[in-house]
């Protein structure tokens, strides 16, 4: 698809959600996951794994996300499993999320911005994770080249792991924390875009009253909200509604062991992600 034909891709998100339910499969093909779904802790097993995950789910979930990391410690035949994975999953018409969470100087950027992003790079999905730990403003050649070829990016924010906190809530001289500067600058470019931007922010499920305790505005992003940490690190339905509260409509949970652990039998696969969606969905409503 040319990118001149590509719908933005907030509303290919928000219209995923409406017919699947705020359900996001990780793919993360760890050494115990490849183990109990019997295949090699290697490059074909990897591949393997990612196309039975693309095979059960596409077109049962909002989307799918690929963990870059258990890809790449296979050295370049796990980047080449990666691509193919992520030639399936388009093939299939699932939505993609690259967790790949690059972050450098902007002119670095605009490298990373080529190989998630452009169209025909092999390694390009939806939409890729980001982190604004060099500036906010560094991202500018990622979030520029998503917006002209109709995808995404989501930008670490309020992670679902503890130690994020000590830069996450960290509060600056005017007063404003970290997590709630990076969520006013997602909201600017955002502004106008509806049903949801195109440029999401990462904000765990299990990071409690973060939000409010670092006087976060997520409603305001006016994007879609990666939640992670459902399932495996946790959190629940509980946890989803007390965190997201008013914004929990732009939620797309996010969960990847919690459903990965009933492969690889596909039907197992499709139960375990059938259900994390209801539960989300109901959370989220
Ligand atoms: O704040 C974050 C950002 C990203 N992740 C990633 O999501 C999955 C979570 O896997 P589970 O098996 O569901 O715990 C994993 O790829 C992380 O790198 C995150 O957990 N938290």
């Amino acid at each position: 698809m040319t990118a001149g034909a590509r719908a933005p891709f907030g509303a290919r998100l928000a219209a995923a959600m409406d017919d699947h339910g705020p359900l996001c499969v990780g793919i993360d093909p760890h050494a115990a996951l490849l183990a109990a779904w019997g295949l090699a802790d290697d490059a074909a097993g990897v591949r393997e794994f990612g196309l039975r995950v693309v095979e059960a789910l596409a077109g049962r979930v909002a989307a799918l996300k690929p963990q870059a990391a258990f890809f790449e410690r296979h050295g370049s035949r796990g980047v080449a499993a990666l691509e193919d994975v992520l030639a399936a999953a388009r093939a299939a018409g699932v939505l993609t999320i690259v967790d790949a969470k690059r972050g450098d100087i902007g002119s670095t950027m605009a490298g990373y911005a080529d190989a998630f992003l452009a169209d025909g790079s092999p390694l390009a999905g939806d939409a890729v994770t980001l982190s604004p730990y060099l500036g906010f403003g560094s991202l500018a050649p990622a979030a520029e080249l998503a917006a002209a070829g109709g995808r995404g990016i989501f930008v670490l924010c309020l992670t679902s792991n503890p130690e994020g906190r000590e830069v996450q809530h960290a509060v600056g001289p005017d007063g404003v924390s970290v997590a709630a500067g990076i969520a006013a600058q997602a909201a600017t470019l955002n502004a106008g875009a509806e049903p949801l931007g195109s440029v999401g922010l990462v904000v765990g499920a299990t990071v409690g009253d973060a939000v409010r305790a670092t006087g976060t505005d997520l409603e305001a992003v006016g994007g879609p909200l990666l939640a992670p940490g459902v399932g495996a690190q946790g959190a629940g339905e509980r946890e989803l509604a007390a965190v997201f509260g008013a914004a929990r409509r732009q939620v797309l949970a996010s969960s990847s062991r919690g459903v990965l652990a009933a492969g690889p039998d596909a039907g197992g696969l499709r139960a375990a992600a059938a259900g994390a969606a209801a539960e989300a969905r109901a959370a989220l409503r």
